[in-house]
């Protein structure tokens, strides 16, 4: 019996195995060939007959739907197509919506946030309590304050209390996110485009840094406004551009933070910072070093490193008084946001220094002169907000440094925080009170008049209402950020499916976009660079003081220099050299002609190798050895006063050693010398000091240090490429605070706190061309592995035994100069007295700990007796001096006997 499955209008026979099925009916054989042989093979029928023809009606059919449905899809792949691209262009429209549903809600926010900062007033007035301080005397004393939200009492008397109203009180308990809750709506109206100031006010002691700067795990105002301020800008969709700079008022003068040593040249004129302000009222600073940040760690690693050089003191109110005025300012540049107030604005986050009373604080000389600077500038802060507040014709600006600077960030079109602080203790109960009416001068003076309590509770439930649209907004924009998110998927994987966009073509087009545009937002001019003309150096300024900031910043996006009159101080350039971490194999130049110093100052720095080399102001050069070239170059070359060291000058890198100028290398410590067994031990002694590979730099100086050269140790620095000084590593820190010595002539952060006898610093003085320079003692070591340095070693002393503390420091500090001390002696070892014999005894003992656990108390203290037994460089100058003048009067004298010249050159000779 024949069974014939009826398919596609043909008779099929069924039958046969499936590998007789395969050997008919391949793929490529008719379906009716097979029928046919099935059909011929029905004798052979057998019971596998039916299941072999159904498996090759399978595997037609299932053919057959393949190439139909290949006809098919090939049919309709234009209607496809089409459909896909309605979809896909559905979607670009669903999200295109959703953004502008965004754009609008952030409108709406940022119009709710000027009401609620309008009603909270222009000038917003918080106080906070110090709570008691554990070592305080008056530790379990009752407070004198006590507070609610906004009321403050103070007992004064034993019966008497005073009220004070404020925006808002922290109580001592309030933690640093409470503070910083009622910080953070200033900070959104910065990033609309409002100048923002936040001061912290208050007496000395009171907390001021602790809340601006806070601890390491409870952050102040500032980092949290730095990253509130790029949590926000990354949120929207607008490129903005933040510059940072950090600057302190100190003395009425202003230091740049971020370029310390700029302040100690001779020609101070030449790289002071000066304020300038252009037609529109705008304050910028000239040669304020602004530096771009793309992220909070940037910043907040700027924050850190200018923290440094901050002034501070001990004081009989504060172990780390402030000494000066601390301002931070970030500039925020944003070109495409037709809705902020300002393209360029600035939040300014200021800690004051301390007010005090001088007669309590018994300050004396420069503490005293600290103290009556600031309160004379506090003073003036004061007037000018009265001044402001009362809308004065006359605001008294130009009283102090302070409020020049602010000018433009105080007035009514900005925001204005005051955290004015306060002692709970009786004893301060005086400048607490003084402190409160400063506070509420400028609180009731922004009144008016004092606010009726119904006035007051009509305002506080309009800026609760105002509080809850805010939140419903935020809760909406999230939602929709949300949508936008899942949109987003969605087109481009629908993009991806239509061959629009390769699925690895689209991660690295979102990677390009994203370069793209932080270069745009890196190329955004800087803030300072809109400054009017006059407000510009002048050509004949650009040739004195070489060019500026400004110059460099038009020069780096015009691709060319600036031209620079070649000014020549050979008598007072000078160069170092320290390793740095770059590998490159070119010479790198880098000069004073840049106060912006930004991130991605490398990019720059090829057009600046000839400049260098002209500019007079100051130099700083990076040049890169390969190591057996650096090998040789492990020398101390210097060049006192008046001596002249023997200059090695290395053939590679001829263009950089300049004969006139005198160099100081900080050598390249490593693995150079590791035969010789004197570097042995002083390897031993430093642990694992790292090994310096690449490129040294080369630091010219005429009285001031590059600008660069904080650029370099920022980048140095917070890299990690060094550990700290306890790991027994060169730190960088002390590399940085070395570097800024060298540059130093006059008043240093580390001097004014060695002032105060209390303080001792860390490191060697070492005496170089009338300049202290204080070397930290790891940089010592180091630089005692160097062939020509125990010369040096000799101009190196202890401080006066008084200042040196038992600190780790201090000790290895010692121990560093009894090595070289003992390193120049080597040869004549057994000529050392009994003492340098004890101390190299005691130097070996030590090598055997770790650095940071140095046990050096016992060394003998060899200070100055030894220098006399080995003399200075002066002296052996001065006898040198003595001694060709001795034979110059000799030779006179010869002469006038009627002796010839080669008499006399015989007798010399
Ligand atoms: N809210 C607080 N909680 C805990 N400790 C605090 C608080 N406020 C201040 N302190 C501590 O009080 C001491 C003095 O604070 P701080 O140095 O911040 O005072 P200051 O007002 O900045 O002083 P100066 O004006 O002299 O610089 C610090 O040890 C600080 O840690």
């Amino acid at each position: 019996m024949v069974h014939l499955v009826e398919q596609g209008g043909t008779h099929v026979p069924l039958g046969s195995s499936p590998c007789e099925s395969r050997q008919w009916g391949g793929p490529s054989q008719s379906l009716s060939d097979s029928i046919q042989s099935l059909v011929g093979l029905r004798s052979h029928l057998t019971s596998r007959w039916a299941e072999s023809v159904c498996n090759l009606i399978k595997e037609h059919s299932s053919e057959s739907l393949a190439t139909r449905s290949h006809y098919v899809a090939s049919d309709s792949c234009e209607n496809g197509q089409d459909e896909m691209g309605a979809t896909i262009s559905k979607l670009q429209g669903e999200l295109a919506a959703l953004r502008a549903q965004v754009i609008n809600l952030n409108l709406e926010k940022r119009q709710i946030l000027h009401e609620l900062l309008d009603l909270k007033g222009n000038i917003r007035v918080y106080c906070r309590i110090r709570p008691f301080l554990k070592d305080e005397e008056c530790y379990h004393q009752a407070s004198v304050v006590s507070s609610d939200s906004n009321k403050l009492q103070l007992r004064v008397g034993q019966n008497r209390t005073k009220e004070y109203t404020f925006d808002k009180v922290f109580h001592p308990g309030t933690s640093q996110d409470e503070v910083f809750e009622e910080v953070e709506p200033v900070i959104k109206a910065a990033l609309d485009g409002y100048n923002v100031c936040i001061f912290a006010y208050g007496q000395t002691g009171t907390g001021k840094t602790f809340t601006m700067e806070g601890r390491p795990d409870c952050p102040g105002v500032v980092p949290r406004a730095i990253k509130t301020l790029f949590s926000l800008a990354s949120d929207g969709n607008q490129k903005i551009g933040f510059y940072f700079s950090m600057l302190e008022v100190y003395m009425g003068n202003l230091r740049d933070l971020l370029n310390p040593q700029v302040e100690k040249s001779s020609n101070s004129s030449a790289q002071s910072l000066s304020i300038q302000m252009d037609p529109m009222g705008g304050i910028e600073i000239e040669n304020l070093v602004a530096i771009p940040v793309n992220d909070f760690n940037q910043a907040n690693k700027l924050y850190k490193y200018g923290r440094r050089f901050r002034s501070t003191a001990s004081t009989n109110s504060n172990d780390t008084s402030s000494r000066s005025h601390c301002l931070i300012r970030i500039s925020i540049n944003c070109i495409d946001a037709p809705e902020r107030r300002r393209v360029v604005n600035k939040i300014w986050m200021v800690d004051l220094g301390g007010s005090e009373r001088l007669l309590k604080t018994q300050a004396t000389g420069k503490r005293l002169e600290e103290g009556k600077a600031i309160n004379l500038s506090l003073s003036a802060l004061g007037d000018v907000i009265s001044a402001l507040q009362e809308k004065h014709p006359h605001v008294p600006y130009r009283n102090s440094k302070l409020t020049q600077l602010l000018r433009d960030s105080l007035g009514e079109d900005s925001k204005t925080l005051m955290l004015v602080h306060i002692s709970p203790n009786e004893a301060d109960l005086g400048e607490t009170i003084c402190s409160l009416g400063f506070a509420t001068r400028a609180k009731q003076i922004r009144l008016g008049r004092e606010e009726s309590s119904g006035a007051r509770a009509e305002k506080e439930a309009a800026m609760a209402d105002l509080l809850q649209k805010m939140r419903y907004l935020e809760d909406k924009s999230q939602d929709i950020k949300q949508s936008i998110q899942k949109a987003e998927f969605v087109l481009n994987e629908s993009l991806k499916r239509d061959g629009r966009l390769e699925p690895h073509l689209a991660e690295e087009e979102t990677e390009t976009m994203i370069e793209m545009e932080k270069s745009k937002i890196g190329n955004v001019v800087c803030p300072s660079l809109k400054l009017p003309r006059f407000m510009r150096p002048t050509e004949c300024s650009r040739q004195k003081y070489g060019s500026d900031f400004f110059s460099y910043m038009e020069s780096s996006t015009k691709k060319e220099r600036p031209h620079v009159a070649k000014k020549k101080h050979p008598s007072s350039v000078k160069s170092a050299t320290y390793p740095s971490k770059a590998k490159s194999q070119s010479e790198l130049s880098t000069s004073r002609s840049s106060c912006l110093v930004g991130l991605n100052w490398k990019s720059s720095m090829g057009y600046e190798t000839d400049y260098s080399n002209g500019t007079s102001e100051c130099e700083v050069k990076r040049v890169v050895f390969p190591l057996n070239v650096k090998a040789q170059r492990n020398y101390f070359e210097g060049d006192l006063a008046s001596e002249n060291w023997p200059s090695q000058k290395d053939k590679r890198t001829n263009n950089y050693t300049s004969r006139r100028k005198r160099v100081l290398a900080i050598p390249v410590p490593g693995d150079r010398r590791n035969g010789d067994p004197q570097v042995k031990m002083i390897n031993k002694m430093k642990g694992n000091l790292p090994n310096f590979h690449g490129e040294t730099m080369e630091m010219s100086l005429n009285n001031s240090l590059d600008v660069r050269d904080a650029d370099k140790a920022y980048e140095d620095l917070f890299e990690n490429k060094y550990s700290e000084p306890s790991s027994g590593n060169v730190s960088e820190e002390n590399m940085v605070q070395l570097l800024h010595k060298v540059g130093e002539t006059k008043r240093s952060p580390m001097q004014q706190r060695t002032d105060n006898n209390q303080c001792s610093t860390d490191g060697l003085v070492v005496k170089f061309n009338g300049l202290n320079l204080t070397c930290p003692p790891n940089v010592v070591e180091n630089l005692s592995q160097n062939e020509q340095f125990h010369e040096v070693a000799q101009n190196l002393e202890p401080r006066e035994k008084g200042q040196i503390q038992p600190t780790g420091l201090s000790h290895k500090m010692e121990v560093g100069l009894v090595k070289v001390r003992l390193l120049d002696r080597k040869e004549k070892k057994e000529d050392l007295p009994q003492e340098f014999k004890e101390a190299e005894n005691n130097s070996k003992e030590a090598t055997c700990h770790s650095p940071a656990h140095f046990d050096v108390a016992n060394l003998p203290d060899i200070g100055f007796k030894e220098r006399k037994a080995y003399p200075g460089f002066c002296y052996v100058f001065g006898q040198t001096v003595r001694g060709f003048w001795g034979s110059l009067l000799l030779g006179l004298g010869i002469q006038g006997l009627g002796f010839g010249d080669e008499f006399y050159h015989g007798l010399q000779f």
